[in-house]
């Protein structure tokens, strides 16, 4: 038990326990499916438990897909079965066992003639580097997710993901080499067009001078904040071997003169100074509180007063996204040993200790994929 006391149960707890043991009865299971009126229900309930059980098969189906570049081939338009499955190198029966399969997630779609196509979801796959990129990324998780209860129970880190994420392990991350920070630098690259759009969407620069993004990887956020926003002055903060990575992505993008890059740990140097508005883009969900209470501090000290705090990332208990905050996030960073997703009111708090004020959280359009929150730098008194 934790240390709390346990509160004497409520009506709404005894109702709750009462539903719970009624559900639990394999008669009353039974009496539902038989029953037209609870029949839709007992349905549903059935459908999504087997979904529970069967969701690392339907992921492989995805995978298996991404590995043969099935939806870049059906792009340019649907194909015969035969002639597909010899462009897949595939036996015929089973190439039939995997298109069925696809199809009955959405991937893909039969078409007149013997031919297949996309469906929705396989359409949605064409060119989206972000989530291909996930998918393959997907494969270590699943090693260091095998057992989970011997994860649960282990000391943190140690696994596939924490070397994957060598920051996370070590006490002295701005020590890392080009060589240990690529992958994961490039993974991130791969999806951030599309959370910069949304965090680009929810705020607007217009107002600011100099935008400080730390933990800014390759620079892919500032380069997309400053295309849209030419007269922005950028300024990356990474790990000195992250931010050298930037480099030559600001001078193909024609932005050197415009961006600085510096390198160092987050946690342990000074930021620099000059920039106006502040953003912690997929940061912060990395670390466990104490670590996050550093960075925000250090990013106070390094805005003005009335300075601008922006914190883009998933969150906790977001309506209609509750398993990839809770179950998603929850076990990729207790895989990668540091971190969770936290809710917006959580963020607050930790705002609010490390010197900043009227934290905000500002609508975005896929709160799935990322929610920002805005905080303002109090005024010295
Ligand atoms: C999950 S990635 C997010 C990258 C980028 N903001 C994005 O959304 O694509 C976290 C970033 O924080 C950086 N980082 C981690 N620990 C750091 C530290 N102690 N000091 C500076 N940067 C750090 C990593 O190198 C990495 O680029």
């Amino acid at each position: 038990m934790s240390g709390a006391m346990a509160r004497p149960a409520g009506l709404l707890d005894r109702v709750r326990d009462t539903y719970d043991r009624i559900l639990a009865s394999p008669r009353f299971r039974s009496l539902a499916t038989r029953f037209p009126l609870t029949r839709p229900v007992a349905r549903r309930r059935v459908r999504a438990l087997f979904d529970l059980c069967a969701g690392f098969v339907y992921s492989q189906v995805l995978l298996a897909c991404v590995r043969l570049r099935l939806f870049d081939i059906l792009r340019d338009g649907p194909e015969e079965e035969s002639r597909l499955a010899a462009r897949l190198a595939l036996p015929p029966e089973s190439a039939a066992r995997l298109f069925a399969a696809a199809a009955s997630l959405g991937l893909l779609a039969r078409r007149s003639g013997g031919r297949w196509g996309l469906g929705p979801l396989g359409a949605a796959m064409v060119d989206n580097l972000g989530v291909t990129a996930m998918v393959e990324h997907h494969a270590l998780v699943y090693g260091d997710l095998a057992d989970p209860v011997a994860l649960l129970r282990r000391p943190r880190g140690g696994n596939h993901l924490s070397g994957y994420w060598p920051y996370a392990g070590t006490a002295a991350p701005a020590a890392l080499r080009p060589d240990q920070v690529a992958a994961y630098t490039d993974l991130m690259a791969a999806s951030q067009p599309i959370i910069a759009e949304e965090v680009l969407a929810a705020i607007s620069l217009r107002p600011h001078r100099c935008l400080l993004d730390v933990g800014g990887g390759d620079g892919s956020f500032l380069r997309a904040a400053g295309t849209r926003h030419p007269h922005l002055r950028l300024m990356l903060f990474d790990l000195p071997a992250v931010a050298e990575r930037a480099r030559p992505r600001f001078a193909a993008a024609g932005m050197a003169d415009r961006a600085s890059l510096h390198g160092g740990d987050v946690t342990t140097d000074a930021l620099p100074r000059g920039a106006d508005i502040l953003s912690l883009v997929r940061v912060i969900h990395d670390h466990d509180d104490d670590r996050v209470l550093a960075i925000l501090r250090a990013a106070r000290a390094a805005l003005p007063p009335g300075g601008t705090l922006l914190l883009a990332e998933p969150m906790a208990a977001t309506p209609g996204a509750e398993p990839i905050g809770e179950a998603y996030f929850g076990f990729y960073l207790l895989a990668m040993g540091t971190g969770r997703a936290r809710t917006p009111a959580e963020l607050s708090v930790l705002l609010r200790q490390a010197g900043f004020t009227a934290p905000r959280l500002r609508p975005t359009r896929t709160p799935l994929l990322v929610r920002v929150m805005t905080a303002e730098a109090v005024v010295n008194t």
